[in-house]
C-alpha cells in the first residue's frame, strides 16, 4: 500500500547499525525517503548535533531505536547510559514538538521489577532494578513530557540473525562447549527484530492514513503513549536456548551441540539485576493498530533459516 504523505519531509532513523535499526532501514524505505545517519555523523551524545540535524532535515517522523543497550556495563557507566537513553530522547522530543514531527521510540521490559505474576499492561507501575532499565524509563518520561506526538514501543528479548543478542551467543557457546547453564526462572518473550520493524512500518502507515493528508500530529496525539509489543507466547531464557538448540540440531544433524541445563538466576550472578517476570501484555497495540506478532517459535525458525 502506498501511504498518504501527511506532511512532507523524510523519515529520520537513528541506530541503523543496530538490530532493530538495521531491519527498520528495510521496512521503512517503502514509506518514503529514509535518512539514517551513522554515529560518525550524528553522535547522540552531542545534543547540539541532534538539534542541528533535525532542524536541517525537518523529518516528518523520527524513529529512534538507537540506545545504550549494554545492561551490565550500564551499572558502571550510568552517565553514558542516561546521556543516550534519556538526554538524547529529550532533545529529539523537543525538536519534534517544534516542527510537528511524530516520534517513534523503543523501550524495554526492564522498566519493570518483575515481581508481578501476570503479563504487564502499559499502566502497571514501573520500578526498574537496573541502571539500563532506569535510564530507559527516564527516556520514556522525558519524551512524554516533550509535547511531541509519540509512540513508545516497549519490547523484550530482541534477537535476529545479526547483531549482538542472546540467540547468537547461545548458538556460538553451544558449538564450543559440552554443557551450558541457562537461567530458567526469568519469564518473557523473545522478539524478532524484523517483526518489530514490520510492526513499526504498519503503524506509521496507519497513522498517516488516519491523518488523511492533513497534519500528522492531530490523530497521532490521540494515540500517543506506551505500547507493549513482544513475540507471542512466553518462555524462559532456558526455554529459548533449549528450543534454539533443538531446532538447530534438526538443521545440522552431524554437529554436536552442548547439553543445556536450567538453573535459577541466583546461580548466575551478573552485575545488573534482571526482572523475573518480563512478560508484556500486547492487547493495547492489537486493539489500537490492529497488529499481532507471530509466535516466537515461528520467528525463531525463520531466523535460524537465515543463518
Ligand atoms: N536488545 C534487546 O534485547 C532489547 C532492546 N530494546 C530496545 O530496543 C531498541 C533497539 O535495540 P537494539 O536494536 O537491540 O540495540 P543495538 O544495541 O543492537 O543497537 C543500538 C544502536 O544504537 C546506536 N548508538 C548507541 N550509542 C549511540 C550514540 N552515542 N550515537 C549514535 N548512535 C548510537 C548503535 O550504534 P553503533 O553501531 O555505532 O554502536 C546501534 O546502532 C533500544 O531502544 C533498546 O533499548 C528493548 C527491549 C529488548
Ligand atoms: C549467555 C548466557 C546468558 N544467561 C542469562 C543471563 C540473562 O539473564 C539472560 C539473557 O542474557 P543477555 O546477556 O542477552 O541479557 P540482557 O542483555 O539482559 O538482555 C536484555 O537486553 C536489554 C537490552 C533488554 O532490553 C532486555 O529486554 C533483554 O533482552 O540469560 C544464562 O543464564 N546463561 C548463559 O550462558
Ligand atoms: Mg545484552
Amino acid at each position: 500500500m502506498i501511504p498518504t504523505k501527511t506532511t512532507t519531509g523524510p523519515i529520520l532513523l537513528t541506530g541503523a547499525t543496530g538490530q532493530v535499526g538495521g531491519e527498520l532501514l528495510n521496512t521503512l524505505s517503502p514509506l518514503g525517503e529514509v535518512i539514517a545517519p551513522l554515529r560518525s555523523t550524528l553522535d547522540l551524545i552531542n545534543l547540539q548535533s541532534i538539534r542541528d540535524t533535525i532542524r536541517t532535515l525537518r523529518p516528518r517522523w523520527i524513529v529512534n531505536p538507537a540506545a545504550y543497550t549494554a545492561v551490565d556495563k550500564a551499572e558502571t557507566e550510568p552517565d553514558l547510559a542516561y546521556a543516550i537513553n534519556r538526554d538524547a530522547v529529550r532533545v529529539i522530543g523537543e525538536e519534534a514538538a517544534t516542527i510537528g514531527a511524530g516520534v517513534i521510540h523503543f523501550s524495554t521490559d526492564y522498566v519493570f521489577d518483575g515481581t508481578g505474576t501476570k503479563p504487564y499492561v502499559e499502566t502497571d507501575p514501573t520500578n526498574p532494578v537496573s541502571v539500563y532499565g532506569a535510564s530507559k524509563l527516564a527516556g520514556e518520561q522525558t519524551l512524554a513530557q516533550s509535547g511531541a506526538a509519540h509512540l513508545i514501543f516497549r519490547t523484550s528479548w530482541v534477537y535476529g540473525a545479526r547483531g549482538k543478542n542472546f540467540l547468537l551467543t547461545i548458538l556460538k557457546l553451544a558449538r564450543e562447549r559440552e554443557h551450558l547453564r541457562v537461567i530458567g526462572d526469568q519469564y518473557g518473550a523473545p522478539t524478532w527484530s524484523r517483526d518489530l520493524a514490520q510492526m513499526t512500518a504498519h503503524v506509521i502507515d496507519q497513522a498517516e492514513a488516519a491523518a488523511n493528508g492533513q497534519n500528522l500530529t492531530a490523530p497521532l496525539v490521540d494515540s500517543s503513549g506506551v505500547y507493549h509489543i513482544s513475540g507471542a507466547g512466553e518462555t524462559t531464557w532456558y526455554g529459548f536456548a533449549a528450543e534454539a538448540v533443538r531446532q538447530q540440531r534438526e538443521r545440522e544433524p552431524g554437529i554436536r551441540f552442548a547439553e543445556i541445563e536450567a538453573i535459577p538466576a541466583t546461580e548466575y550472578p551478573l552485575p545488573a539485576k534482571r526482572p523475573a517476570n518480563s512478560r508484556l501484555n500486547c492487547t493495547k497495540l492489537q486493539q489500537r493498530f490492529n497488529w499481532r506478532m507471530p509466535n516466537w517459535h515461528e520467528s525463531l525458525q525463520k531466523v535460524l533459516a537465515e543463518l
